[in-house]
């Protein structure tokens, strides 16, 4: 039976110590730090991914000036819009709730982005950063999990991580944190052949794909450490239910330590957003 990644305590304590940082900011006189998430259309899932942001802003004594957008917004609006908050002093970091309307061109968005406020990563200037091993703003997903892996004292060193999923919000960059931290990566995906016997080799297993029950106990080496970062929403059984790609009911009983869905990943993602902002406040405050 594994142990668990028990993303939901260490958001909670990592979240007590930001607030703490804050307030002691506030107490000195200093201006809240100041996060902008940008919705555009009402998507249900990512309504409440942002309110989620919203209510964490707000509990950690940050603000939060996000702003949602009718579905039929245009590129011009939305980069007028971004170029506003680029030049807001109030605003240390700006996010683009992903993914956006069909009509609109999300890199060219992304790249919009002032690097320094780049809440999410995902400017070429922070990923260049990433590659090159330089600090800068990372990606909140991998960055949540790199932090959970350091508070279990799992050391990927050395170890086989095969990460499946290659989208660059999740995959990309995970797969060169582990890299930086002396892993042996394995960057796998929907045209890998054999999937299972990949998956099978892993030390560390990584699942970002978003399919529900992608990876059974026959593809988790026993002893494994397995890390879910599906975030699927079951309506067929009527209840709304969340998973991961992992069947957590059978692979608990392989892997040795395993992330629940919900209560692994997802806290750690909306807290790395907020260390991010944190982070860019200090840097932007102190130059
Ligand atoms: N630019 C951008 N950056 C993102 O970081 C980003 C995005 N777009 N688009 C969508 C995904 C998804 N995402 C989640 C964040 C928190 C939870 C989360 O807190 N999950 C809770 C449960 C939440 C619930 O019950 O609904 C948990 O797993 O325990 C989930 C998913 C960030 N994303």
């Amino acid at each position: 039976m594994a142990d668990i990644l028990d993303g939901k305590a260490l958001a909670q304590t990592l979240q007590t110590d930001l607030a703490q940082q804050i307030a002691k900011i506030k107490a000195a006189g200093g201006r809240s730090p100041g996060l902008a998430v940008l919705m555009v259309g009402d998507n249900p899932a990512s309504a409440a991914y942002v309110r989620n942001k919203e209510r964490a802003c707000e509990k950690l004594g940050m603000v939060s000036l996000g702003k949602h957008f009718p579905a039929n917004t245009t590129q011009a609006e939305l980069s007028q819009v971004i170029d506003e908050l680029n030049h807001d002093d109030r605003v240390d970091g700006i996010l683009v709730q992903l993914p956006l309307p069909d009509h609109l061109d999300s890199v060219a968005l992304l790249n919009q982005i002032h690097p320094d406020k780049d809440a999410d990563g995902l400017h070429p200037m922070n990923l260049g950063r990433l590659v090159r091993g330089e600090v800068g703003l990372q990606s909140c997903t991998p960055a949540g999990v790199m932090k959970l892996l350091e508070e279990y004292h799992i050391d990927p060193r050395g170890k086989h991580a095969v990460v499946i999923g290659r989208s660059i919000l999740v995959g990309k960059p995970l797969g060169l944190m582990l890299l930086a931290q002396d892993a042996t990566v394995t960057m796998a995906h929907s045209r890998t052949p054999d999937l299972p016997a990949v998956a099978r080799s892993a030390d560390i297993l990584v699942a970002a794909v978003g399919r529900p029950n992608l990876i059974t106990a026959d593809m988790v080496k026993p002893g494994a450490v397995v890390i879910d970062v599906g975030i699927n929403r079951i309506t067929d059984d009527g209840g709304g239910r969340l998973v991961g790609d992992v069947d957590f009911a059978s692979v608990k009983d392989v892997a040795s330590w395993i992330t629940p869905v919900p209560g692994g990943v997802g806290p750690m993602t909306v807290t790395m957003l907020m260390a991010n902002t944190v982070w860019s406040y200090l840097r932007r405050v102190a130059g």
